[in-house]
């Protein structure tokens, strides 16, 4: 009998996942706008101004009061002395007098007295007269303050994620930095004698790293950035020591190989002895001898060693844990397709499927399911650009199903 939950369902081990990282949620910081690419936002912001924050004009051209339009003779435009200028960010020009206009470029104040812009093409100048077509609305290409953000108004909720428009928002009103979560410090471990660095020759027995490229890259595309540890040898002592000395000095380790049934998988049993093991083996295929467990102050993820458990676990469990740790609250885009083809599911388990997703021209988005289904197939998952999501229990879906999909 284990001491802690095993065996578990995906959703169960997700809700375990969600749970821990709502316990261990990361700091907040106080960054320049310019460094909170992509975090997560840790504060509301209240608009201090409101947007835009005076009325103007939305083209080049001349600004006038409309009644001056609405009093010429039906049909004709408005002949309007031209009294002065107005440009974007100069003083701001006296009030218009009636029967007088001004020159206004894109994005100047609309100077008091006037109400409607003219467009400058749709004019003409005699000397310093100007003559506003008679088809100008009254209000034309005026944009108002306000009509965007009004003061006081909600524009960001903590846990939000920073795109670079909810930055030019931020910046907008007026903010040099913001408080956001700090990004997790990930150690990313490799193990197993078999293992050799790409560009060394091969011994009998032996392949190539090639999770560490997978894990590093899957980390990088998520914004953070990862420190890949010296290979772990299948060396109880030199795996509890790496491993110890990783997780007093990370928020996250993440391992793959070494957490199945082998002689040699050793990364559970220093959880066990030194920290805690949250859950171990989830009803998933591929992943399923995931371990998550904490140690020191770090959360600790073992994924499977197979290359697509480790791609299939990544976007289903350590994503979303690192999500968690960040208190990221949007939720990432649940995306659909039809299958192209059709799968006769007959395991209980949660599926992860490499699929080459592709919208048609009618903008139906359908995954095409590789037909390899060992997790060492690297290629196939090369070859695809995601993973289809299939339920739990035994599943008969025809082509044309609706699906859930990861794309990576
Ligand atoms: N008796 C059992 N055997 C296995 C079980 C089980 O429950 N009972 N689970 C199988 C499943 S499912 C998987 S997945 C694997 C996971 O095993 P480990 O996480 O312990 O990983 P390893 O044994 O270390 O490696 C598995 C496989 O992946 C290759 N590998 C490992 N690391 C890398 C790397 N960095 N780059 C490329 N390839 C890597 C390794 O050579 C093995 O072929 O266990 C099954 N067995
Ligand atoms: O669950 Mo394992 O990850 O199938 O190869």
């Amino acid at each position: 009998m284990h001491a802690f939950p095993t065996g578990l369902s995906f959703d169960e081990a997700l809700a375990i996942v969600a749970e821990v990282a709502a316990e261990h949620r990361l700091e907040h910081e106080s960054l320049a706008l310019a460094r909170c690419h992509g975090r997560v936002l840790a504060q509301d912001l209240d608009a201090p101004l409101a947007l835009p924050p005076f009325d103007n004009s939305a083209m080049d051209g001349f600004a006038f009061r409309h009644a001056d339009l609405s009093a010429a003779e039906a049909g004709q435009g408005a002949r309007l002395r031209l009294a002065g200028e107005q440009f974007a960010g100069a003083a701001l020009a006296p009030a218009l007098m009636p029967g007088q206009c001004l020159r206004i470029t894109t994005g100047a104040a609309m100077p008091a007295g006037a109400d409607t812009v003219a467009i400058k093409e749709h004019v003409s100048l005699d000397g310093d007269t100007v003559l506003i077509p008679a088809d100008t609305a009254p209000g034309a290409n005026v944009r108002y303050a306000g009509e965007d953000v009004r003061v006081g108004e909600r524009v960001l909720h903590a846990g939000q994620v920073l795109t670079p428009p909810r930055l030019s928002l931020a910046a907008s009103l007026g903010q040099p930095a913001l408080s956001v979560a700090r990004r997790p410090t990930v150690a990313v471990f490799t193990s197993g004698d078999e293992l050799v660095e790409p560009g060394l020759p091969l011994g009998p027995g032996q392949i190539h790293d090639s999770n560490r490229e997978l894990l590093m890259g899957l980390l990088r595309a998520d914004g953070l950035e990862p420190t890949a540890w010296p290979r772990l040898p299948d060396d109880p002592r030199q795996v509890e020591i790496a491993l110890r000395d990783a997780a007093c000095a990370f928020d996250l380790v993440l391992t793959c190989g070494a957490v199945s049934a082998g002689e040699k998988d050793h990364i559970p049993a220093v959880l066990e002895r030194f920290g805690r093991v949250h859950f171990w083996k989830v009803r998933m295929k591929p992943g399923m001898p995931l371990l998550f467990g904490s140690l020191d102050q770090a959360r600790v993820l073992g994924l499977p060693g197979n290359p697509v458990s480790v791609l299939a676990t990544y976007l289903g469990v350590a994503r979303p844990l690192i999500d968690g740790l960040q208190g990221r609250r949007d939720p990432r885009p649940r995306w659909r397709a039809r299958l192209v083809a059709p799968i006769d599911k007959r395991h209980p388990r949660r599926e992860f499927l490499r699929a080459k997703l592709n919208a048609d021209e009618q903008g139906v988005l359908w995954a095409d399911p590789n037909p390899a289904t060992g997790s060492h197939r690297l290629r196939a998952a090369a070859d695809s650009n995601a993973l289809i999501v299939i339920g739990d229990g035994l599943q008969q879906l025809e082509a044309g199903a609706v699906v859930e999909v990861l794309p990576y």
